[in-house]
């Protein structure tokens, strides 16, 4: 198990972290475990996904990962083994080629001249503005830092290395550039079934903003991140972190003082213009056709879900 300890180890300390990337990640390392199983496949392969997948709570692609590529099948180990190997090749391909797909169709919404804003680091979210800019469109981006962990400067070092004007600004700031945004453009790290989003901390103080100024508030999400558990009634849960993430020295130590660090807020769907999956440019509304049509679920056999691989294209 040292591999998955070790990969465990990797994404709670967000050493590998966004949504797409732990999921990517999750489906490479059960694959490269599977094939260092000698006996017992099952029994050991459920303990390496059950670590993994508690990992970190909230971003549903690690579940709809794991779910996806323990779905294997096979009459003995060595079949298991190839099937399982199978369907984490299949995800990994879902999640590159999706990006794509959402790059190309979410460059559609960002006119010649516009200024995007975006909030945190999200592949979904930097490939619509990258393709944007690839396809010859004047744009500048505006970067929050995002804070504690500051994944707005890792945002702001790929677009600007990219070639991209990038104007870097604290979180507190967003409502005062507002003014000055055409789009503002976030991923997902989870969509529910009635089309909310979960994402970094401080987005729906974003889309309140969007929203009062009337600036459309695009969402860049791959289908693996809606969430079919929501289908269930279940909440999402949302991560909350090590306040050292915060704060360090004296104030952590006082007796009244309470630091928090939640990682992920809600944003519900009206404040949500437009979703741009690989399937399409979708209402939130559309949330729950997209978990039952595309996420493909079997049956729940109590809390299980199995995605289908039917569904996968
Ligand atoms: O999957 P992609 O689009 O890359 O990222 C999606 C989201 O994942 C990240 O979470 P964290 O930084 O791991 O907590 C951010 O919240 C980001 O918006």
């Amino acid at each position: 198990m040292d591999l998955i300890d070790e990969a465990a180890r990797k994404i709670e300390s967000m050493e590998v972290r966004g949504a797409a990337r732990i999921a990517r990640f999750a489906a490479e390392t059960l694959r490269e475990y599977a094939k260092s199983v000698k006996t017992n496949f099952d029994e050991e392969m459920r303990r390496a996904s059950e670590r993994l997948m508690n990992t970190r709570p909230t971003a549903v692609s690690l579940f709809n990962a794991i779910n996806y590529v323990m779905s294997y099948s096979g009459e003995n180990d060595e079949e298991k083994r190839e099937s399982l190997i199978r369907r984490a090749e299949e995800f990994i391909e879902w999640v590159d080629t999706a990006r794509e797909k959402i790059g190309r169709t979410g460059a559609k919404r960002i006119v010649d001249g516009s200024t995007v804003m975006t909030h945190c680091n999200s592949s979904a979210a930097l490939s619509v503005i990258k393709h944007a800019f690839d396809e010859g469109k004047d744009i500048r981006v505006i970067a929050t830092e995002s804070r504690p962990r500051h994944q707005g400067y890792l945002t702001t070092k790929e677009l600007a290395d990219y070639g991209i004007d990038v104007t870097l600004i604290v979180d507190s700031a967003v409502r005062y550039f507002m003014k000055e945004v055409d789009v503002v453009v976030v991923g997902a790290d989870t969509i529910t079934v009635n089309g909310a989003l979960i994402n970094k901390i401080g987005t729906s103080q974003i889309a309140l903003a969007a929203k009062e100024a009337r600036v459309p508030f695009m969402v860049a999400a791959e289908t693996y991140k809606f969430s079919p558990k929501t289908l269930l009634g279940e909440l999402v849960v949302i991560e909350e972190r090590d306040a050292r993430e915060v704060i360090g020295g004296d104030l952590l130590e006082h007796p009244n003082v309470t630091v928090r660090n939640p990682a992920f807020d809600v944003t519900p769907r009206d404040y949500i213009d437009l979703i741009i999956t690989e399937i399409g440019a979708i209402p939130p509304e559309m949330a729950y056709i997209v978990i039952r049509d595309h996420l493909g679920y079997r049956e729940f056999g109590g809390e299980e879900i199995t995605l289908s691989p039917e569904h996968y294209d």
